[in-house]
């Protein structure tokens, strides 16, 4: 498994060269120059507002920096360093707030939302990405401060200028790093920063060599997956585009159909707005695949928004049939409309519904319950999530879960398929679910398959085949965590739906 030769190197993350540096902060002064006195970088700007929107409004912080940066007009530049601000503030908070707390007479927890995310981000900046002038880093921190609560801007200034003073930055791990030996999932935690909680349950779960992994793939920046709309699109024309707009790419070494990108803003690809490609997720991807649906065939997607596997689906059985797109949020339902009308999928068909009435939607040759999970398998793009799930959320979900599986599966007639997937690495809403599913009187009448006999081939070795089904680790070839299962009606198996003719 991937957790990679033991060797110890206490270097900083993300050192770049002399040269990055000072050109870096050549292009910080210049804004300032052009600015009023006391302006703020914009990248630091969209950084604080977006970070204040999480901590305060509990947004998501994808969302809420997407926002924000279409509010300030941000350039591709400022849009890069904001993000990597963002992600790298979130993903090392439990580091950054020790740190902060050696050096702050008050614990961090007590003060203000603003100060904690104005000292966070600036901590980050000052020992993760060294690219950031210092001096940047700690006028603009001040400004921010400033800005909101006046009387506390000395004192941020303090801790920042005692942190930046002290000659050594602080032992810290290099994501990439591994340790012979990190001697238990507390002490992993503490040097990932992870919650205790979560790496425990990795650790009895997978392991240590895997949760070690794991943990450090978490923290690094998540890769841009583009699928191209195979009906309508090639690898080539997609790729053609992307250099086009000064990006790179290179075709997807495990997912045929799948391009790898970098350097461009998607939206803006003629491709994209052509509908010839998606972002999605290389992992995300193979929703399809473990499904297989047939064209012409009636689909039921129980839990679809904002649609982009609704619409891998349409795709798939090439504009025909049916993919019956389920969610229960009404304000969600036209982003799958969008979706769909972008892609140009005629057969994509968006229900506002609770899906654990599903069998009242008809019958169906196969179902997917992409479920609502606690997304511990995307913590590289949603950071956020670390510190926001708590051990009784995994309760309620897997309840929930286990809903929405049983009634898909009295929607799927006899001989068809229903496929169970999240986006988490964790035992009771994966397997535990599925288990559950099949010791209960809808259980009976399914047979399990292995989803990973119908993948791209290497994937069956990259990936832990678990008791049910199947476990992608962000380690395994670079795709987000994800669990899927597949399991087949019994020909014989009397369905429960309503037939829908
Ligand atoms: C993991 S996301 C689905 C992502 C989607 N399949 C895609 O690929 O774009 C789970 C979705 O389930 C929806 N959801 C939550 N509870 C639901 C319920 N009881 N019935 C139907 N949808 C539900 C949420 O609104 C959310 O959009």
């Amino acid at each position: 498994m991937g957790a990679g030769k033991a060797h110890r190197n206490w270097g900083v993350p993300g050192d770049v060269s002399p040269d990055a540096r000072a050109t870096n902060s050549v292009g910080d002064l210049q804004r300032r120059v052009s600015g009023r006195a006391g302006a703020v970088s914009p990248a630091r700007r969209g950084a604080f507002e977006a970070l204040r929107l999480v901590e305060e409004r509990r947004a998501y912080s994808h969302i809420a920096l997407r926002q924000v940066l279409n509010r300030l007009g941000a350039d591709r530049r400022d849009s890069a360093l904001a993000t990597e601000i963002v992600q790298g503030t979130l993903r090392w908070q439990q580091w950054l707030d020790e740190q902060i707390n050696a050096k702050s007479r008050i614990p961090i927890t007590r003060l203000d939302a603003v100060v904690r995310v104005t000292l966070r981000m600036a901590v980050y900046q000052l020992y993760k990405l060294r690219h950031c002038a210092p001096h940047a880093v700690v006028h603009d921190a001040v400004e921010l401060v400033k800005g909101t609560q006046p009387r506390a801007a000395s004192y941020v200034n303090g801790v920042l200028r005692t942190l930046e003073r002290q000659q050594e930055t602080p032992p810290q791990p290099r994501a990439a790093e591994s340790w012979e030996d990190p001697g238990n999932p507390e002490e992993l935690a503490r040097r990932t920063s992870h919650p205790t909680w979560m790496v425990e349950r990795w650790w009895s779960w997978l392991g240590p060599e895997a949760t070690i992994a794991l943990c450090q793939s978490n923290n690094e920046p998540p890769p841009l997956a583009l699928r191209v709309n195979l009906w309508c699109s090639s690898v080539a024309e997609v790729m053609e585009s992307v250099r086009e707009a000064g990006g790179e790419g290179r075709p997807s070494p495990v997912i045929p159909g799948v391009l790898r990108v970098s350097g461009v803003d998607v939206s803006r690809l003629s491709t994209f707005q052509s509908g010839a490609c998606s972002v999605q997720d290389e992992s995300a991807t193979l929703a399809a695949w473990t499904l297989q649906p047939e064209p012409g065939g009636e689909v039921l997607d129980l839990c679809a928004a904002p649609g982009g596997k609704s619409a891998h689906l349409a795709e798939w059985m090439k504009g025909t049939g049916r993919v019956t797109a389920v969610d229960i949020h009404p304000h969600k339902i036209p982003l799958i409309e969008q979706t769909a009308r972008r892609l140009g999928l005629p057969n994509v068909h968006p229900v506002c519904a609770d899906g654990r009435d599903a069998p009242s939607l008809g019958i169906f040759d196969a179902a997917l319950v992409d479920a609502p999970c606690s997304g511990l398998g995307v913590l590289r793009r949603r950071p956020e999530l670390k510190w926001r799930r708590r051990p009784e959320d995994i309760q309620d979900l897997v309840k929930l879960q286990g809903e929405l599986l049983a009634a898909a599966a009295r929607a799927v007639r006899p001989d068809g398929i229903l496929v169970y997937a999240t986006c988490t690495v964790c035992e009771a809403e994966n397997d535990g679910v599925v288990e559950d599913f099949l010791a209960g009187p809808e259980g009976a009448d399914f047979d399990l398959e292995d989803p990973a006999a119908l993948w791209p081939d290497p994937l069956g070795q990259m990936t832990f085949s678990t008791r049910f089904g199947r476990q992608i680790l962000p380690f395994h070839f670079g795709g987000d965590g994800f669990y899927y299962a597949r399991l087949r009606r019994k020909p014989s198996g009397a369905q429960r739906g309503i037939r829908r003719d």
